[in-house]
């Protein structure tokens, strides 16, 4: 399925996984991912992210957050295995993963763009969801009015390509109803 937005390039495929894989990695994941909760600043204060994370990648795809380079952790036999799948799907190769686990409703990411110099000028991402079904919201960077709303579902896989980063944020608002978890993988390519 390819979303219709202009100066966006979105694939979507609802039922990527069949259910019984998709329940597979969330459990397996779930355990073997040493999620931690960082801290953001905001403001010029410290808060927790709403959301626990673990930065993936081969050596070498180290990442700078609050002016800090870290470096990634290990790929696990499951997660190697999925990025196979989801290298072929895509056509491109990744040499990264950020997960994120929204523990529920409550958890969440606010607006912005997966636009860092490393990724390039125009990156493909690859988000892989497991879990409850959550809404990620699209909305163009000079138009607000412009904006799509996708679910995604247990098992999904969203491509974004082309200049979708450049002229598009995103955020996974709260969801006040949702109780249980979600867990989603962006694989990228760091240069
Ligand atoms: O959880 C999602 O679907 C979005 C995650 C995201 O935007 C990111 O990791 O940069
Ligand atoms: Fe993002």
């Amino acid at each position: 399925m390819r979303p219709d937005l202009p100066g966006a390039e979105l694939t979507l495929w609802p039922q990527w996984l069949a259910i019984d894989d998709a329940d597979r990695l969330l459990h397996g994941l779930h355990g073997e991912i040493p999620f931690t909760q960082h801290r953001l600043r905001l403001f010029g204060r410290e808060v927790l992210a709403p959301r626990l994370s673990c930065w993936i990648g081969d050596p070498g795809t180290d990442y700078q957050y609050s002016g800090v380079r870290f470096a990634p952790h290990a790929w696990t036999p499951a997660l190697l295995e999925l990025r196979e799948r989801v290298q072929e799907t895509c056509d491109v190769s990744f040499n990264s993963v950020l997960a994120n686990l929204y523990r529920d409703g409550d958890d969440a990411m606010g607006w912005h763009s997966d636009d860092e110099p490393e990724l390039g000028s125009e990156p493909v991402i690859a988000s892989v969801s497991l879990g409850v079904t959550r809404r990620f919201r699209l909305r163009a960077r000079d138009d607000s009015r412009r904006s799509l709303d996708l679910e995604l579902a247990h098992g999904s896989l969203l491509r974004m390509a082309g200049a979708t980063q450049r002229n598009y944020r995103h955020a996974l608002p709260r969801s006040k109803r949702v109780a249980r978890a979600r867990l989603n993988l962006t694989f990228r390519h760091i240069g």
